[in-house]
């Protein structure tokens, strides 16, 4: 597919087209979202992920303007359309394109009229080309003459995101766009509308509490939790280099275990692991993904009691899960789980020994108490 995004589109180096500065929102005199600073560059897919009630809704709906900030400011193509108690530009005049969980398109319309409906300044027949064109991205043209009642709940999401990108909005806002859709439909619409976003070099905010739909769609992520940033960075660097356990567990559960740094290195039940810069005696957190957790067979060995060995094992399609009672480095023992790939499903009692994935085992400190 052609694309007709500038060549810079969604790099490092393009254009920031999104900017908040310290953005807040309180309502009912609590504070829902603090300090918010992020940007999204020309091109660039971000992806405002975290738990229910985090604020990713209240984060997106300041920046479209439909509700007023509390603290901070927000730029959109390097103009203040918002400031704390100062400057409030009305959603209609932020050149932003809208799109939500349902997709609100106006029944007494056709899917065309739909679509040309906000496209304002050129003539008829321009709009009808334009809206034509985003309906045939989204593979919808030939449902133009219809009337949105009979069309599928896909489909005509696909029509209320041809109408938000078709007056070439400067930022896309997403807010769970794929979330009342089936599993099926929601990853064939996901991808087309990824490449669709890709091809028109569309700098987009998207909402959601998924973490595999960020994965997919996200060039950087922001990740929240209790209304504040947490992390932002490329998938790879929220899943490689994560800079708290939340950002660990939210992309799924860990192995957790606790220990202390003693030269440079912690004893966990499955081997040790480098502590990095933390300093002698610092109590910490050690936290490993199950597929990080590599389980190797060994020979029945009569009489041996202390081996790590096999408490069960599950099929789960695409990999196997193995609990596994591992015996570590120190006197620990713990019940791990370890993913493997594919069809792996030893007898139980079955003796393994384990090594760890180091790039994708994380060392955090432990909060300390404050003194009393
Ligand atoms: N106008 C308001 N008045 C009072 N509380 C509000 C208001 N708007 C949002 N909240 C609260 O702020 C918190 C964050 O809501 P928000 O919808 O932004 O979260 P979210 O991360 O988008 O969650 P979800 O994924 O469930 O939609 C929630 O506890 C919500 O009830």
């Amino acid at each position: 597919m052609p694309s007709d995004a500038p060549p810079e589109a969604g790099t490092a180096t393009a254009a920031t087209v999104l900017a908040l500065e310290d953005a807040g929102y309180a309502a009912d005199g609590h504070r829902i979202v603090e300090h918010a600073n992020l940007e999204v560059r020309a091109g660039e897919v971000l992806c405002l992920l975290g738990p229910s009630g985090c604020g990713k809704t209240s984060l997106l709906r300041t920046v479209a303007g439909l509700q007023p900030l509390s603290e901070g400011r927000i730029l959109i193509d390097g103009h203040c359309v918002a400031e704390a108690g100062g400057a409030h530009q009305p959603p209609e005049h932020r050149r932003v394109g809208l799109a939500f969980q349902e997709p609100a398109l106006f029944p007494h319309l056709r899917v065309l009229d739909n679509v040309t409906f906000g496209l304002k300044g050129t003539s008829e027949k321009e709009r009808r080309q334009r809206a034509l064109h985003l309906l045939e991205l989204f593979g919808m043209s030939e449902w133009a003459q219809a009337y949105p009642h009979t069309l599928s709940g896909g489909q005509q999401q696909r029509v209320a995101l041809a109408r938000a990108l078709a007056p070439s909005p400067k930022i896309m806002l997403l807010d769970e766009p794929f979330a009342s859709l089936d599993a099926r439909l929601r990853d064939q619409i996901r991808d087309d509308t990824l490449h669709v976003l890709k091809r028109l070099g569309a700098a987009t905010m998207l909402v959601t509490h998924d973490p595999e739909e960020a994965m997919f769609m996200a060039d950087r992520i922001a990740l929240m939790r209790n209304g504040r940033i947490v992390q932002t960075g490329t998938p790879r660097q929220l899943f490689r280099e994560p800079s708290e356990p939340f950002v660990v567990s939210f992309f799924g559960a860990a192995n957790e275990w606790q220990g202390e740094v003693r030269n440079g290195w912690v004893e966990t039940p499955v081997e040790p692991v480098a502590a990095g810069n933390l300093a002698e005696g610092t109590p910490v957190q050690v936290m490993v993904r199950p597929e990080a957790i590599q389980v190797t067979p060994l020979p029945e060995q009569p009489g041996e009691t202390d081996s790590s060995h096999v408490l069960m094992a599950r099929f789960l399609g695409r990999g196997s899960m193995l609990h596994i009672c591992a015996h570590g480095s120190g006197d620990q023992e713990a019940h791990v789980h370890a993913r493997v790939p594919g069809l792996f499903l030893p007898q139980e009692e079955q003796p393994v020994s384990l090594s760890l994935d180091h790039d994708q085992t994380f060392v955090f400190p432990l909060p300390q108490d404050p003194p009393q």
